[in-house]
């Protein structure tokens, strides 16, 4: 079987994006994960089959690394709607509306390799709790997310950290993502994270970014919306969002880094 891909990269979280609109691929696990693996694979964060939806113009089905469907991405989110208007899933209009799980979310291209996902309402808010000898914070974007701040990000050991958090499933039930935040300025975050699913380091998390802004708000730690949030890449997301926390926002960049065709 030979499948055309697209390698993509949100602000420095990469994906595999594949169109299968007309549903011809069907992939295992083990292929997802084949694929996703760097050295030996194509090598990437998360794979994303772009799909025919009844109601939406598309539905994001998407995958971990681990070859296993993940929750919400935001990151592969924007990928998948500048995936979209490049291949002019819509001829006209630069907004998109998808499916990815249950839910479904609107965006727009607003500028070349530039992409604005309008965000689901956050759930689960808990606030100082300890993990070790982290002290902690949680919510859920669309993903779960553990939160902690720090006042060295540059020397954190992310992964060792980050990893022991992710397993404690007594507090997070099916793990959790984990970032560590460190305030730059009062509206302005550093962000380095942990993804389940990936289990590693990865450059950029988008429902991470926007956990660490609405939990940086709702602490008091940032004064301001939108918040810029600096990430592991060294780009630079964007985080908008009103008092209620029901009108949020994800900007950044989305860009195509090559094309080819692999045989399974
Ligand atoms: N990279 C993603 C998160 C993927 C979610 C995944 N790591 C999981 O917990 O299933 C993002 O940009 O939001």
């Amino acid at each position: 079987m030979k499948i055309d891909f697209t390698k993509m990269s949100g602000a420095g979280n990469d994906f595999i994006v594949i169109d299968n609109r007309q549903g011809l691929f069907s992939l295992t696990h083990e292929q997802v994960r084949a694929m996703c693996t760097r050295r030996t694979g194509i090598g990437a964060d998360g794979l994303i089959l772009v799909e025919a939806s009844g109601t939406a113009d598309f539905r994001m089905n998407y995958h971990n690394a681990d070859g296993f469907p993940g929750s919400m991405c935001g990151n592969g989110g924007r990928c998948a709607v500048y995936f979209a208007w490049l291949i002019g899933i819509r001829p006209a209009g630069l907004r998109y509306a998808f499916d990815a799980g249950p839910d479904r979310y609107e965006a727009e291209v607003t500028g070349e390799e530039a992409v604005k996902l309008h965000m689901r309402p956050p759930s689960d808010f808990r606030e100082r709790f300890q993990v070790g000898a982290w002290n902690c914070h949680f919510v859920n974007t669309g993903s779960p997310h553990a939160i902690a701040y720090v006042n060295d990000l540059d020397k954190i050991d992310v992964f060792t950290e980050g990893r022991a958090i992710r397993h404690r499933e007594e507090l997070f039930p099916g793990g959790a993502n984990v970032n560590f935040l460190e305030v730059t300025a009062p509206d302005a975050l550093s962000i380095r994270t942990f993804e389940r699913g990936v289990e590693d380091e990865t450059l950029a998390c988008g429902t991470g970014t926007v956990a660490a802004a609405l939990m940086s708000y709702r602490l008091g730690k940032v004064t301001t919306s939108p918040v810029r949030v600096t990430v592991r890449s060294g780009e630079t997301l964007m985080v908008g969002f009103n008092d209620a926390m029901d009108d949020i926002y994800l900007e950044g960049p989305a860009r195509v880094v090559y094309r080819g065709t692999i045989t399974l």
